[in-house]
């Protein structure tokens, strides 16, 4: 426990807290994630994860996703290379250490895009970010939301709207995220993801101002 309470101390005093960012596969935290690295650039940075699954177009490799087989990422698993892992959807996804250690390095606040087990996997670490949880207004708007994304074969799209019937019931356990969001106007949800966050922006500002 004091162990604990003194390496939570020392993280905070190390920099700003990350940000989780959790939600149903198409409630929107991608939009919402790249409207606030594009309006605080040099605040927030991305913990870059890395993934099975095949790129899709318009996806870089770096930047959205590190794309590796399922061998390397178990050998990289195996190797203690990373935080948290998690399958899902049919795919592996995770976040490396050196994700994380790569925007902190840089005093960022780093904001990890995570699937609700990896946030019940992050909540047994030291990382103590502020969690969010992005929730669709409603399962039929998701559906739509997703199927007009283009991005998903019926199978997968089957695979995440059954785990986004868990996902929102999981996300109303109390205590479990700081924020909840419902994203349905999306200026609305990106005003409430701002106000959640002011706190550590403002730790970047001031850091960056002394
Ligand atoms: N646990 C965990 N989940 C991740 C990671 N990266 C992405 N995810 C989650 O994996 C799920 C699928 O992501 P993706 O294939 O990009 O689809 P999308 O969320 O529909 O855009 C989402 O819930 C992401 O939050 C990670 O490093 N760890
Ligand atoms: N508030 C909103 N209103 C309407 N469409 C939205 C809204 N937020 C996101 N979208 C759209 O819904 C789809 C899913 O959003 P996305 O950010 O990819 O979700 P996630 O990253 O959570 O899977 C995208 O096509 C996006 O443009």
């Amino acid at each position: 426990m004091y162990v604990r309470f003194i390496s939570r101390f020392f993280s905070a005093m190390a920099g700003p807290r990350p940000v989780v960012m959790s939600g149903p596969s198409g409630a929107g935290k991608s939009t919402l994630l790249k409207k606030l690295l594009t309006e605080f650039e040099g605040v927030f940075g991305f913990s870059v994860s890395h993934t099975t699954r095949s790129p899709r177009p318009g996806e870089e490799e770096g930047k959205d996703y590190h794309y590796v087989s399922r061998e390397v990422m178990k050998a990289a698993i195996a190797n203690g290379e990373f935080i948290e892992n998690a399958e899902f959807s049919g795919n592996m996804y995770g976040t490396s250490k050196a994700a994380v250690q790569a925007v902190q390095a840089k005093n960022l606040i780093c904001i990890l895009d995570i699937d609700m087990q990896g946030v019940k996997n992050i909540k047994r670490t030291d990382l103590n970010p502020i969690y969010v949880s992005i929730q669709p207004p409603s399962m039929e708007i998701l559906e739509k939301r997703l199927r007009d994304r283009k991005t998903e074969s019926e199978e997968s799209l089957q695979k995440r709207l059954h785990a986004a019937k868990v996902d929102m019931e999981i996300s109303k356990e109390p205590g479990l995220f700081d924020v909840v969001i419902t994203n349905d106007d999306l200026d609305v949800a990106y005003g409430k993801l701002k106000h959640a966050v002011l706190e550590e922006i403002q730790k970047v500002r001031d850091a960056h101002k002394s």
